[in-house]
């Protein structure tokens, strides 16, 4: 615009464009010209003219009144001028160029001519800019929604670069971490915060930075407060290279989870096995067992109180609830931890031992017996003195199905039961 005041001797240029909204402006030269001068000069010359569609428009004289209507001094410095519309054929887009001298022009065609040819040049200038403000512009938009994507969605997203500084750490993850961006790069080594074990460190170094598992995996990273969590990771290679982190934290789910699968799998008063769990592994331990694999035998013992209601009657249900507690407490303190142990119901109890032959499992019943007797329930002053029957089998072979098993078991309890309690008997013979 300089260049060009200065080539045609104008003393005043400028040049407006509209693109829907507000009309923007450049303007070079004096008098000095707002967005406002040059919008009263547009609105006067298309009024005057009542022309729809004109392109050029002249002024010998006194453009200036028509810019500054209502500064007198400022009017009178600019005689005569040319405007000129930018013809672009996009709908809304519309652009204006002025040039104003100061003295009154004789040969205003001359001049009009180059700036009709000068206008074409800066036509397609303007289109250029307009075009590379709305590429940019757009650029802008889609940054910040990735931006806020990235701050507000309720995922965890990060990136590690290959020294092990984080590089991008959304609001989630500060959130649920408790460790802003600034604190992980203050450390030397910002993974080993979620991860102090060296060895898992390792493996999750691998996946943020050179072998990304696009699949879900669940890591368990330890947060600022000391909590550890777990986590659904999945590493996504970008173009760049650079490989982004997206979690999920399912601590809580996983929580709820573990409570039910417990409550599936657990009885609730005295915490061992209940029957389901109990019959679903008795189903595996037979299914494994084989005749000519002796670390597949295994005994199964199954146990019940002797005269259990009594106590019930006689010192309440809670204390029943304390007996059968008492009782599977001694069973535990006194079992090996590779023992299967469970409650079927009421107060009858079944015990899977594996790799325990007859003898040895008969040997258990016995010591379980003497524990009971050595250590009886505590009732206010009173000291009961707990005693079981049991039936026992030892299984060496797949053939029978649970409820053969189970039925030979309880016969052999119930046989023991017959003749008279606390004793334990051996499937199809009587200790
Ligand atoms: N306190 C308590 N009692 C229970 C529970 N489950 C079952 N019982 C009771 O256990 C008692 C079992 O009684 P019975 O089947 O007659 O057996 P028993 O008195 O031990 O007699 P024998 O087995 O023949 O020695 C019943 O009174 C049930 O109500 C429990 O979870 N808590």
């Amino acid at each position: 615009m300089q260049t060009i005041n200065a080539a045609l001797g104008a003393s005043l240029a400028w040049v407006v464009v509209r693109q829907g909204g507000k009309p923007e402006m450049v303007s070079v030269g004096v008098p000095g010209c707002t967005l406002q001068d040059t919008q009263t000069l547009l609105e006067q010359s298309q009024l005057r003219r009542h022309q729809r569609a004109w392109r050029v428009i002249c002024w010998r004289r006194h453009v200036g009144t028509l810019l500054f209507p209502d500064q007198e001094i400022t009017a009178n410095k600019l005689q005569s001028g040319i405007l000129c519309k930018l013809n672009y054929k996009e709908p809304g887009l519309e652009g204006y160029f002025f040039l104003g001298f100061t003295q009154p022009l004789q040969s205003l065609s001359v001049i009009k001519n180059v700036v009709v040819i000068l206008v074409e040049k800066l036509k397609d200038y303007l289109a250029e800019i307009i075009a590379k403000e709305r590429a940019a512009k757009e650029m802008q938009r889609i940054v910040s929604q990735y931006k806020a994507l990235f701050d507000r969605a309720p995922v965890l997203m990060n990136s590690f670069d290959k020294t092990n500084r984080c590089i991008l750490w959304n609001g989630e993850c500060e959130r649920l971490f408790g460790w802003s961006l600034d604190e992980l790069n203050q450390q030397a080594d910002p993974l080993a915060l979620f991860f102090p074990d060296p060895e898992v460190r390792q493996k999750v170094r691998a996946s943020v930075n050179t072998s990304p598992a696009v699949d879900m995996h669940e890591w368990h990273p330890i947060r600022r407060d000391g909590q550890t969590l777990t986590v659904l990771w999945s590493n996504i290679l970008l173009p760049d290279h650079s490989i982004l982190s997206i979690g999920l934290d399912i601590t809580e789910r996983k929580k709820v989870e573990q409570q039910l699968e417990m409550k599936a799998t657990i009885d609730d008063l005295t915490g061992c096995y209940n029957r389901f769990s109990m019959l679903r592994k008795l189903k595996e331990a037979l299914k494994a067992c084989h005749p000519n694999d002796p670390r597949s035998h295994f005994s199964l013992l199954m146990l019940d109180l002797d005269h259990f209601k009594s106590i019930n009657d006689r010192w309440g249900h809670l204390t029943g609830d304390a007996a059968l507690i008492h009782f599977c407490e001694q069973i535990r303190e006194h079992s090996d931890p590779s023992w299967i142990f469970g409650r079927l119901g009421g107060e009858e109890f079944l015990i899977l031992m594996p790799q325990i032959n007859g003898k040895a499992a008969l040997r258990f019943s016995q010591k379980i017996r003497a524990a009971l007797a050595q250590t009886p329930l505590l009732s206010g002053a009173e000291k009961i003195v707990l005693s079981f029957s049991a039936g026992l089998v030892f299984v060496t072979d797949e053939q029978a199905d649970t409820s053969v098993l189970l039925t030979l078991a309880d016969n052999a309890l119930y046989d023991a039961k017959r003749a008279g309690r606390s004793k334990t008997v051996v499937a199809g013979a009587f200790l």
